[in-house]
């Protein structure tokens, strides 16, 4: 699990340690440095005769980026600070000199802008130490000047954080040069791990400089072995329903695939048992594509509400939504006899539509952009879909407020937020935005939450870290359906058996 702490909590860590003289600036720019060193062999295979720039802006980011300069220099790299403030790190300057750096001030001479940025464009590597931690508002100024003059070429490490993104929130407020690597210290901050800002990051590197994070993270990640660590593998004495029983409510006559597709990943993922709930040509379809699906009613422990569902009620969802709503008061409980008590939930695509105004946490919304758009709108919120992709964070947990629902907001970098808990998830390939990948991943949540239902409606939290976990398979599986090219969302429902297996294998290794 990757780990992110907020600002302030990086600076509460830090306090004791700078007051006790602990020379945090040293550790960081030397292990800085060491990294620069190790990308220049990688590179280049050579360092003496590298040129570096480091942008220094005027606070202690700067400083790190100096102090790495002046460690490159002593080791023979042409180096060349760029200052874009009237102020800068007096020490980290002093060193770069000292070490045989050269400096452009910029800030004295903002008419060389554009000469500077094309120097620096055919640099080996550029250090961004413009702003880190104490970054307020989109990079402004000669900083914002020259990173939108300089074009591409150099490799780029972003000190800390590239500079100018949302540390807290990871937004975009403005122009940023994306990085190719992103060295940050003590801990990762959330910024570096939710979109759009983590499209910006390029390679995370977390340095320990000897930080303590004591309180809890406010966006972790979770990775491939925290899934296989808590997978329900059966035994002997499991049944279907101790493996857990998904009842789906998908596809309409206009859309059967989703059905199919949804199905297929449920069972797919381990399902005791999948009851497919739907009209009878879609039955049909579903069954000749999976015939382990049964359409009886019956037990189950947990719904999955929607895919390929249309999101009003008319004559083509062949009475779909009346289903759906009784799956959603089934998993609330409501219904005696139906299902023992209340059961997670998976509420998608057109279950959207009609999930109630409140919802228990271990109900999971699974929308993309528009769709959260519609459920804020409908609690009142005037916000739009490049709002919401703007400001994912914001949104999902607002959603999350709203409505008492863990939410799954899907994207190149999903984002979970459940009770008092924030997962970004960056497994899936570009190529997974495809139709039906959304059925897919319904699917998989689907069988992870009837695999540990009651242990789901018990922690208000744990249903969003089975969001996440569901996240990694799905992306998993995708690179497994066709590693670095199409796929098909059917076939990353195929592979996920393969991707189990070997994340399951991964625990003994
Ligand atoms: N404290 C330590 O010894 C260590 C710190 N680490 C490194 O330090 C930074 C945090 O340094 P800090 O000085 O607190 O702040 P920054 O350098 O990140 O930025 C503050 C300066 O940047 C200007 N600023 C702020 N926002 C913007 C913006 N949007 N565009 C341009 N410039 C901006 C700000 O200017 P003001 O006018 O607002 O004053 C400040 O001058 C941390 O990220 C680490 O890199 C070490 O990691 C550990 C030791
Ligand atoms: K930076």
């Amino acid at each position: 699990m990757i780990s992110a702490w907020s600002v302030a909590d990086v600076r509460a860590a830090e306090e004791p340690l700078l007051a006790a003289g602990v020379p945090l600036m040293d550790r960081a720019a030397f292990a800085l440095a060491t990294q620069v060193l190790a990308d220049l062999r990688a590179r280049r295979r050579s360092v003496r005769g590298s040129r570096v720039s480091v942008l220094a802006g005027a606070g202690n980011n700067g400083g790190d980026a100096l102090f790495a300069g002046a460690v490159l220099a002593r080791r023979g790299v042409a180096v060349r600070a760029v200052l874009t403030s009237d102020r800068v790190h007096d020490g980290g300057l002093a060193a770069l000199r000292a070490a045989g750096g050269r400096v452009v001030d910029l800030a004295a001479a903002p008419e060389r802008v554009r000469d500077v940025a094309a120097e620096v464009s055919r640099d080996d590597v550029v250090l961004d130490g413009l702003v880190g931690i104490g970054a307020s508002g989109a990079l402004r100024g000669r900083a914002a000047e020259l990173v939108t003059a300089l074009g591409e070429g150099p490799w780029v490490v972003a000190v800390d954080t590239p500079s100018g993104i949302g540390v807290d929130d990871g937004t975009v407020p403005g122009p940023v040069l994306a990085a190719d690597r992103t060295v940050t210290f003590g801990a990762a901050k959330p910024g570096l791990l939710l979109p759009p800002a983590a499209h910006l990051v390029g390679d995370l590197t977390v340095v320990d400089i000897g930080l303590t994070l004591t309180g809890p993270p406010a966006v972790r990640r979770l990775e491939p072995s925290d899934v296989a660590g808590t997978w329900p593998v059966p035994g002997a004495e499991d049944h279907k329903y101790t493996r857990g029983v998904v009842g789906l409510v998908a596809g309409t006559a206009t859309f059967p695939g989703a059905a199919v597709l949804a199905a297929s990943a449920a069972v797919r993922t381990g399902a005791g048992m999948v009851r497919y709930r739907g009209p009878d040509a879609v039955a049909r379809t579903v069954l000749a594509a999976r015939p382990e699906v049964v359409t009886a009613p019956g037990r189950v422990q947990s719904w999955v509400i929607g895919p390929g569902v249309p999101p009003t009620a008319d004559d083509a969802d062949d009475g779909q939504l009346d289903r759906g709503r009784a799956g959603l008061a089934a998993a609330r409980g409501e219904l005696a006899g139906l299902s023992r008590g209340p059961v997670p939930a998976v509420v998608d695509a057109g279950g959207l539509s009609f999930v109630a105004e409140s919802c228990p946490p271990w109900f999971v919304l699974t929308p993309h952009a528009g769709e959260l758009r519609t459920v804020l709108r409908r609690h009142g919120e005037d916000v739009h879909r490049a709002d919401v992709e703007a400001a994912p964070l914001t949104w999902a947990r607002r959603a999350h407020e709203l409505t008492g629902a863990t939410i799954l907001l899907k994207g190149a970098v999903t984002v979970v937020v459940g009770d008092g808990v924030t997962y970004a998830q960056a497994d899936a390939p570009a190529w997974l935005s495809t139709a039906g990948a959304g059925d897919v991943l319904a699917g998989i949540l689907g069988t992870m939450l009837a695999g540990r239902s009651a242990e789901v409606v018990e922690d208000p939290a744990l249903a969003a870290e089975v969001a996440a976990g569901a996240a990694v398979v799905h992306g998993l599986a995708a690179e497994r359906a066709d590693p670095g090219g199409p796929v098909a969302a059917l076939d990353v429902a195929e592979a996920v058996p393969g991707t189990v297996a070997e994340l399951l294998a991964s625990r003994g290794a």
